[in-house]
């Protein structure tokens, strides 16, 4: 698998507050190594504070590390000048926040179109791709309203769709659904498993919830204090877990897990007694 992004013992330690008292800082993250391959949903999950944020921001560039190396499509975000960074972010990152982060005063289409207008796309080619994205998103009828007359849901789906205009190859997603009541949480997960089953991205995406990095992950990364404590499909997580603070997270979703492979391992058997039935 060609990875999109790899992290060689990346740590953050960021500034002192200009009144915080003299004394070594604690690392926000501690020499953390991992790779996203191209078309893989990677969920970062954690508690809160373990760093799951810094590590997305870093990722675009936005928060540098201190050591370590990150790289990005094969681009080294350590050694770009400021120009290429955010070249490279307009071109081919698009972000998605918890807080939808929507312009009140544009309309829904004009939304969508935000990242293609800064990028300098013209007027009627940048609404011709919006209004695509708005129809892959099932907004096609909003087009002229304006954020505050939308639901919750609908609002974030502006979001993705203007995070989707951009056709980024790595789209990063920061509690994305949390602000969300559940039915609606499970409904944008869903849609995002719908765009991903038309077209692969890369994607990661923060969450601090378990159910949701089961439903949308190919690979969940679970960090604790700043250190990546494992790495591996969610499965292998449930399943195999490397200590005492994984299986706490995963404590409820592995007898899950047992049971719906039971019941897989039993539906052959089930389909050959059948068969004899039907013989
Ligand atoms: N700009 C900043 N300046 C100083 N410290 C920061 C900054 N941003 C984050 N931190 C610290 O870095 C650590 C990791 O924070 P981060 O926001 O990455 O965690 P998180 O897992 O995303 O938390 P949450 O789930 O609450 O959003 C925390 O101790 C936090 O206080």
């Amino acid at each position: 698998m060609t990875a999109m992004v790899t992290l060689h013992h990346v740590t953050k330690i960021y500034p002192p507050a200009p009144d915080a008292p003299a004394g070594g800082r604690a690392a926000a993250l501690d020499g953390i190594s991992l790779d996203v391959g191209e078309g893989e949903i990677c969920v970062l999950m954690g508690l809160s504070g373990c760093g799951k944020s810094t590590l997305l921001r870093l990722m675009n560039g936005l928060v540098p590390s201190t050591s370590g190396q990150v790289i990005v499509g094969g681009h080294d975000l350590g050694t770009l000048s400021e120009r290429k960074l955010q070249y490279l972010r307009r071109g081919t990152m698009a972000m998605v926040f918890q807080s939808f982060a929507l312009f009140p005063h544009r309309s829904v289409i004009d939304n969508a179109a935000f990242g293609l207008e800064i990028a300098g796309v013209p007027k009627a080619e940048r609404h011709r791709r919006a209004a695509e994205v708005l129809e892959q998103v099932g907004l096609a009828g909003n087009a002229k309203q304006f954020p505050h007359q939308l639901s919750g849901g609908m609002r974030q789906r502006v979001g993705l769709a203007r995070a989707l205009a951009v056709d980024p190859a790595l789209l990063l997603m920061d509690e994305a659904f949390s602000a969300l009541d559940p039915l609606t949480r499970r409904d944008m997960q869903d849609l995002l498993l719908d765009l991903q089953a038309e077209k692969r991205r890369t994607i990661v995406f923060v969450s601090h919830d378990v159910d949701e990095a089961m439903h949308l992950a190919d690979r969940i990364a679970l960090l604790h204090d700043g250190k990546l404590l494992q790495h591996g499909t969610p499965e292998e997580l449930a399943a195999s877990p490397v200590d005492e603070h994984v299986r706490r997270f995963f404590r409820g979703v592995a007898p899950a897990l047992q049971a719906s492979h039971a019941l897989a391992a039993a539906a052959p058997q089930a389909a050959a007694r059948m068969g004899a039935l039907h013989g």
